[in-house]
């Protein structure tokens, strides 16, 4: 049997209709398909894995979300910690009306169920995380905050088609008709004048990442695909406190930021506290500052990892359950013992190019939560400030998809993606060696010979989508000869205000990807 490659039409085995598909059964998705059910579209959930293989079921944190005047907190406030960590990248307007719609968008997640921690005075409980000057994260289960938002907007009612992996968004005349999908009942179109992304991100470009199996970037290549631009690619928050043990890769267990919200802070494997005079904020400062150290702190002792020292938070195992027992099963109890931290790969800071209400440049694409680039996290997401993105665009975008209902469906062609791609594990080894937290020429130019000599064989569509996410982030970060944010160049140390705006990848007309910056074409990639 011959394999189906890029172009080809495959046999379709079922069909259906709706006034919306949302793509990705997360807080973005589930968000938006609550939200566009309300108004009254029918709406068709897919997800290619199972309700809880999403990046918020593992959640620890919290939900930034602006306080009161009372509690020594104000929207102007986290806008102006959002923008200090974005590094020049935020888009200060994006990040007001999404942090200012951040109250709301929790009531209506706890008009849903979701059950939020609460101090001894009733009120909920906040916490700090890296690059907030106050305490406004609040949180579930103590560092189980995303199984709660998960759970919660589960039970609302909306039905999800589980299983189902959406390859290719469809188009006539350049706009949207529906999707391609693929199942266990072959493959299937699904019509419809809206389809939202909200596939999560792409850790899984990196050996070791606090990603699910399934953040492989799907919507990154769908969205390219149909003709949509992408943003900010080269921004890949690395976590600083990623639970270490030897040799392992892949998911690795996050001790959340949170843990030094309370009070531990990191050591190397001297004892040195490696984060004094680095930061005003020391152990809480923004996370590609804590990143960078510690790379800096691993390189300068020949070391793989360092340590966090936590006993000082006597109410440990209560305040962080999630991470305790994660501990607990590598033989460490962080009442006694210091904790083995290193750097992961853990957000994507770039995405697919929308405005605050998900649409994208392609009438009828909308995209939301981590896949998307509003312009809130700029060169450096802000702690926390994601599942508040999810909660908030997501909600908007089920508003923005109305817009669409009734519109005329042209006819697209069904063919099959390419699946031109570098096996997940030699690519993971590659971008992990070349396009982790520094960076330089010479590997980023490694990564992009690699992937433009990738082929087409069986569809494997997640390392498809890898591949060409690998390309666009690789030509950006190229492109990019300067440091700034979670982009930091040894070749470029120091940031440039030439470089201060976004980088935007499309495809050109003979379907090679272009990086534009301020306006000017500065890489090409053949993926
Ligand atoms: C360990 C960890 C801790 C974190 N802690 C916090 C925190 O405390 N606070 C915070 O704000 N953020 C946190 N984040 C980040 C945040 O959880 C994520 O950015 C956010 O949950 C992403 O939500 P999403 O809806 O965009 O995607 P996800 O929740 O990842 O959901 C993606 C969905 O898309 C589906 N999908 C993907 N591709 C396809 C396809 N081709 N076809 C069909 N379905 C597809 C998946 O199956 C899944 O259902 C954390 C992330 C991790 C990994
Ligand atoms: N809150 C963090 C994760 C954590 O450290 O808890 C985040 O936003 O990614």
């Amino acid at each position: 049997m011959t394999s189906p490659v890029g172009g080809v039409e495959p046999s379709i085995g079922w069909e259906a209709s709706a006034d919306l598909v949302v793509v990705g059964g997360g807080v973005a998705g589930l968000s938006a398909a609550i939200s566009a059910a309300r108004r009254g579209l029918r709406v068709l959930t897919v997800a290619k894995g199972a309700p809880a293989d999403t990046a918020t079921q593992y959640a620890q944190g919290g939900i930034a979300v602006p306080g009161t005047a009372a509690e020594g907190d104000s929207v102007e406030s986290h806008v102006r910690d959002t923008c200090e960590a974005g590094a020049g990248l935020c888009d200060e307007d994006a990040v007001r009306s999404i942090v200012a719609d951040g109250p709301s968008a929790l009531s209506l997640l706890e008009s849903f169920g979701a059950v939020f921690d609460r101090g001894v005075d009733g009120t909920r409980a906040r916490t700090k995380e890296g690059g907030h000057r106050v305490r406004r994260i609040v949180h579930a289960g103590g560092d189980a905050t995303g199984a709660e938002v998960q759970r919660a907007l589960g039970n609302s009612g909306q039905a999800v088609l589980y299983g189902t992996s959406v390859v290719r968004v469809l188009t006539a005349s350049g706009e949207v008709t529906g999707v391609l999908a693929s199942s266990s009942a072959g493959y299937g179109v699904i019509h419809a004048p809206a389809v939202l992304l909200a596939t999560g991100g792409l850790g899984q470009l990196y050996s070791c990442s606090t990603n699910p199996a399934g953040a492989t970037a799907d919507g990154i290549a769908l969205a390219l695909d149909a003709g949509a631009e992408v943003a900010d690619l080269e921004f890949v928050q690395f976590h600083p406190t990623v639970l270490f043990t030897e040799g392992s890769t892949g998911r690795r267990p996050l001790v959340s930021e949170a843990v030094r919200g309370e009070g531990a802070h990191l050591v190397d494997l001297s004892g040195d506290r490696f984060m004094t005079g680095v930061h005003p904020l020391g152990d809480l400062a923004p996370r590609d500052v804590v990143s960078r150290a510690i790379a800096e702190r691993l390189h300068l002792t020949g070391t793989d990892h360092v340590l966090l020292d936590a006993r000082s938070i006597r109410t440990f195992h209560a305040r962080f359950p999630t991470v305790t027992a994660a501990c607990f099963a590598a033989g460490i109890d962080p009442l006694e013992q210091l904790i083995p931290v290193a750097p992961a790969a853990h957000y994507s800071c770039g995405g697919v190019a929308t405005d605050v209400w998900g649409r994208t440049c392609v009438p009828g694409l909308l995209a939301a939560g981590e896949v998307a680039r509003t312009g809130l996290h700029g060169a450096n997401r802000l702690a926390s400030n994601s599942l508040l993105e999810g909660l908030v665009v997501g909600e908007r975008a089920g508003i923005a998809a109305v817009e669409r209902r009734g519109a005329r469906l042209g006819s697209a062609d069904v063919v099959l993606p390419s699946t031109a791609h570098v096996p997940r594990t030699v690519l993971q080894n590659l971008m992990s060696e070349n396009a982790g937290v520094v960076r330089d020429a010479d590997g980023l130019d490694a990564v992009t010979r690699a992937v433009s000599a990738a082929r087409e064989s069986e569809p494997v569509w997640e390392e498809a989508a890898l591949t060409v996410a690998a390309t666009v982030l690789a030509v950006a970060a190229s492109a990019r000869e300067e440091s700034r944010g979670c982009h930091t160049r040894r070749d470029h140390p120091e940031a440039s205000a030439a470089r201060g705006t976004s980088t935007r990848a499309s495809r050109n007309v003979h379907g090679d990807i272009e990086i534009r910056s301020i306006g000017e074409l500065t890489g090409v990639g053949r993926q």
